[in-house]
């Protein structure tokens, strides 16, 4: 599919339209004589392997989607586990931070604080409008762990969009990466030559929330049939912005469900084992954040729903999780916390303050140690050996992005637990073999969450994003591991499966979506699980 934008003026506004979008083959001539497409796929990838570093392969990987769209997907569908890591996470932080420089052509939508009042008009810039399904939209404000990147944060919106067209079968002219920019505190962007965002600081609070306000109400006028993903937003921003807009628009925070929903499903799978080998029952975990930000505290609302979901109250699956922030064990006597933090914060502890990890670990005796506080190194050896010395399995998921702010690496954790740790992590890390066996680390990502998630909801038709379709997603995803999987103790499936990992999140989705009465695509209600199915399948883009 070549989708072909020629400029046009209209009221003295310069748009682009597209006057081609069926395939075109270039006419007699225009091709060297022995081209042809199955040598060019393997011409392209041995051009993408050539390349020394990730950056430039990163780079190499956003021309070939610009020029051959087909080609690009289909290479990552066949290679995903080689090329996830290039087009998303650890590489698309590097993008992220260097947008600025390695910025050859625009992509998405870029909208900004001086067009509040205009959004509207903006948002008809969009060439395919009537086409568009799902936009991931970031503020830039918090870019995985790599803080405040103000417009710099566009490649977060367009590597997750593009997992949403080869993990989820969207169609690429479906999707639409938008990065607002409000500013940004970052004073080294705003003294770069280059930087390619307003020369300005984040503007405050009132006049974003007016700005999104705006935003959010053009957004559903515009593109009536529209999913929205936020992604990326500082934790304050991303807390309210879901809370104030989940219950008018169909949208979901990445971060804070997303999260929360792969790491649910990670922790289901690895409390299995670790009970398994304990002989603890299910309900008796207990889970000790390191970080209490959005992701944080949207992984331990989250991981909630695991003790609910085997009996216990609200009240005793919230005594199951502790928090600790920078500060140390989060507890009421510590003094004034911000508002997210408070629901988890200790009234059981009446102690001094506890900062050491180690320290806290010895009091708390967690089954499970979560790591959100993109502090590398922060699970040193001492925390992991504590760990093991507690549990015959200790659950262990340093899920900070990317790579370099990792609590710790799976090398680490299976040395200094002698390969016992059940491990997880938000960036990718290679197998290790220990005492003759091979261990996979397991992959907490979103990615194997919101492509299901948004594809579920996108064709229910949903009008919001219930808590039960996110439950279903992350219940969908525990399940969907092979026998084969399970022998060899992964926590999520293979990342080559993803589209039919995909196909059954959506059919969780879908069916969450009708129970909670959100669907506006009524059809589906008579359909069968199979006949669901394939009806996701047959939607899917396949390039
Ligand atoms: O993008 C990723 O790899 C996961 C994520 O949402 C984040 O770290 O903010
Ligand atoms: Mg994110």
């Amino acid at each position: 599919m070549t989708i072909v934008l020629t400029p046009v003026w209209s009221n003295g506004v310069q748009k682009l339209k597209v006057i081609s979008a069926a395939p075109t083959k270039p006419a007699h001539g225009l091709l060297p004589p022995a081209h042809n497409d199955a040598i060019h796929y393997q011409r392209c990838l041995a051009q993408l392997r050539s390349k020394d570093r990730n950056i430039e392969k990163y780079i190499y990987l956003s021309q070939l989607k610009d020029a051959d769209p087909s080609i690009f997907y289909r290479m990552c569908l066949a290679n995903m586990a080689e090329i996830t890591p290039l087009i998303y996470t650890p590489t698309v932080g590097d993008a992220c931070l260097q947008f600025s420089q390695i910025f050859r052509r625009p992509e998405g939508l870029f909208i900004s604080i001086k067009d509040k009042g205009n959004i509207g008009k903006i948002l008809r810039n969009w060439p395919r409008i009537s086409e568009a399904r799902i936009s991931v939209v970031t503020d830039g404000s918090r870019i995985l762990g790599l803080g405040d990147l103000g417009v710099n944060g566009m490649p977060i919106s367009i590597g997750k969009l593009s997992l949403y067209v080869a993990g989820a079968g969207i169609r690429p002219e479906s999707t639409i990466p938008i990065c607002l920019d409000l500013g940004t505190d970052t004073q080294k962007f705003l003294d770069d030559p280059l930087y390619l965002g307003l020369r300005q600081k984040r503007v405050p609070t009132k006049e974003a929330d007016e700005f999104m306000e705006e935003f959010m109400q053009e957004m559903a006028a515009h593109f009536p049939k529209l999913l929205i993903q936020f992604e990326d937003f500082s934790t304050d921003k991303a807390f309210a912005y879901l809370d104030r807009f989940r219950h008018r628009y169909p949208l979901f925070n990445d971060d804070i469900q997303g999260t929360g929903a792969v790491v649910l499903s990670g922790f289901i799978n690895a409390a299995k084992l670790s009970s398994a080998a304990s002989g603890r029952p299910l309900t008796d975990h207990r889970i000790l954040f390191l970080g209490a930000g959005s992701a944080g505290v949207g992984v331990a609302m989250q991981l909630m729903s695991f003790f609910k979901l085997h009996g216990l109250s609200t009240e005793e699956a919230r005594s199951r999780i502790y928090l600790v922030d920078s500060q140390g064990l989060i507890f009421d006597g510590r003094g004034p916390m911000a508002e997210h933090k408070k629901y988890f914060s200790r009234t059981d502890y009446q102690g001094p303050p506890m900062t050491d990890l180690t320290e806290i670990i010895k009091l708390v005796r967690p089954t499970a140690l979560m790591g959100l506080s993109t502090t590398k190194g922060a699970f040193n050896q001492s925390v992991i050996q504590t760990m093991s010395a507690l549990n015959p399995r200790p659950i262990v998921f340093p899920l900070s992005n990317p790579v370099r702010l990792s609590e710790c690496e799976f090398h680490e954790a299976v040395e200094w637990s002698q390969g016992r740790v059940l491990f997880a992590s938000g960036s990718p890390f290679p197998e290790e073999e220990y005492g003759g066996k091979m261990l996979y680390p397991g992959q907490g990502n979103n990615m194997y969450i919101f492509p299901g998630l948004g594809l579920g909801a996108i064709l229910a038709r949903a009008s919001a994003v219930t808590d039960s379709m996110v439950e279903a997603s992350s219940l969908g995803l525990a399940d969907a591991l092979t026998a084969d999987e399970r022998a060899d103790d992964l926590l999520y499936p293979r990342v080559e499966r993803i589209r039919e990992i995909s196909t059954e999140i959506a059919l969780a989705v879908i069916r969450a979506a009708q129970k909670a009465g959100v669907d506006r695509s009524t059809d589906l209600r008579k359909m069968s699980d199979a006949e669901v199915r394939a009806f996701v399948q047959e939607r899917m883009y396949n390039p």
